[in-house]
């Protein structure tokens, strides 16, 4: 294991999710390498984040070997090997988080433009700011000289529901359960897919062996279950959001379990019909930094239709923020 801290950029550091991430990123969430934690946040929100740094500083992480904090992209980002963007505005109640297109996208092309400019060589970007597919594509698309493989987008809150759903309806344990998949957008279009999910090694779908639940409770609760957090708690998801980017990191740096795979928004390669270069969430497994999208997988018609439908919604953002012009 290299001793030279892992240098992590966290935008929105001062948010909702930022007070969560920190915390689990500098006790060591990422695994045993120490990090050295780089945070971005806007000009007013620079007090706040001073707290929160105080309160770093006063759990004494033996992992963390540093702290800086800034609202200047380019100071930031200056050699980071992992940025994660979580800043930008949350949805409220009754909206979609398609309505954050225009509010949140102008963020991505000025952060994608300095990742671009100082981030380390072998830098990854998780994006988990909303709309989060389509955000990635655009830090995507004004980062020219970063390979598009190290954008992501997170849609591993929308698997570990998934993981949760299927554990409750099953009697089953998490650990019991591998091979779920998200396709698609991170958005109330999303298809969890169970058909190739398996439970203790049994097909999950023959296990469940009831469709009415999968179409009319499984697929919309975990689908709209942001909504449902938001509806309950009048905010946004923070907790739980924050553990699903750190999952994420973690398995895109360290690598995915055998006989297993994650759920990452990633560029399409054309791979299941989805266009080359829409930012669309696949089965993945991932090693030495790397991931492949799962090849092989049968797709029934049901599974078409669903993913088809949320592909088109991302060709839809795609074309919007084309007319934004912000990519
Ligand atoms: N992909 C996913 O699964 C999930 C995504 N989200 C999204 O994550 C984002 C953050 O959520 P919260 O932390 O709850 O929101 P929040 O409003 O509590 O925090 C956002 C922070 O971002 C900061 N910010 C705004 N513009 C910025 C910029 N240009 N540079 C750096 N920082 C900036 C704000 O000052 C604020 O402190 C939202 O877009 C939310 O919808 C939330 C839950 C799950
Ligand atoms: O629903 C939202 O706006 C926040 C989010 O992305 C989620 O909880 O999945």
């Amino acid at each position: 294991m290299s001793t030279t801290p892992l240098k992590v950029a966290v935008t929105g550091a001062a948010g909702q999710i930022g007070y969560s991430l920190l915390f689990r990123l500098a006790s060591g969430a990422l695994g045993d390498r120490p990090i050295q934690l780089q945070l971005l946040e806007i000009e007013p929100a620079l007090k706040a984040l001073e707290g929160v740094v105080m309160e770093l500083d006063d759990c004494a992480f033996p992992g963390l070997a540093g702290v800086e904090i800034g609202s200047d992209p380019t100071k930031i980002f200056d050699g980071v090997n992992l940025a994660l963007l979580v800043g930008a505005r949350p949805r409220g109640p009754g909206m979609e988080r398609g309505d954050l297109l225009s509010a949140n996208g102008a963020i991505f092309t000025a952060q994608g433009k300095a990742l671009n400019e100082v981030a380390a060589d072998d830098v990854r970007i998780g994006v988990t700011g909303n709309p989060a597919n389509t955000n990635a594509l655009i830090a995507m698309t004004n980062a020219i000289d970063i390979p598009n493989e190290r954008f992501s987008a997170l849609t591993r809150l929308d698997h570990n529901r998934a993981l949760s759903q299927l554990a409750a309806k099953t009697g089953a344990s998490v650990n019991d359960i591998t091979k779920m998949t998200i396709w698609g957008n991170h958005s109330a279009t999303q298809y969890p897919d169970l058909f190739h999910a398996e439970i203790a090694g049994k097909n999950a779908a023959e296990v469940v062996n009831d469709q009415a639940w999968v179409e009319n409770d499984f697929i919309p609760t975990v689908a709209k279950r942001g909504a449902a957090i938001i509806d309950a708690r009048g905010a946004s998801s923070a907790a739980s959001a924050a553990s699903a980017t750190c999952n994420a990191a973690r398995d895109w740096l360290n690598g995915t379990p055998a006989g297993d795979w994650v759920s990452m928004a990633v560029v399409s390669d054309g791979s299941y019909g989805v266009p080359e270069g829409l930012i669309s969430s696949f089965p993945v497994t991932t090693s030495g930094g790397d991931w492949s999208i799962v090849q092989g997988l049968e797709i029934s018609d049901f599974s078409r239709g669903r993913i088809d439908a949320s592909v088109a919604e991302l060709a839809d953002e795609k074309a919007a923020v084309t007319e934004l012009g912000l990519i």
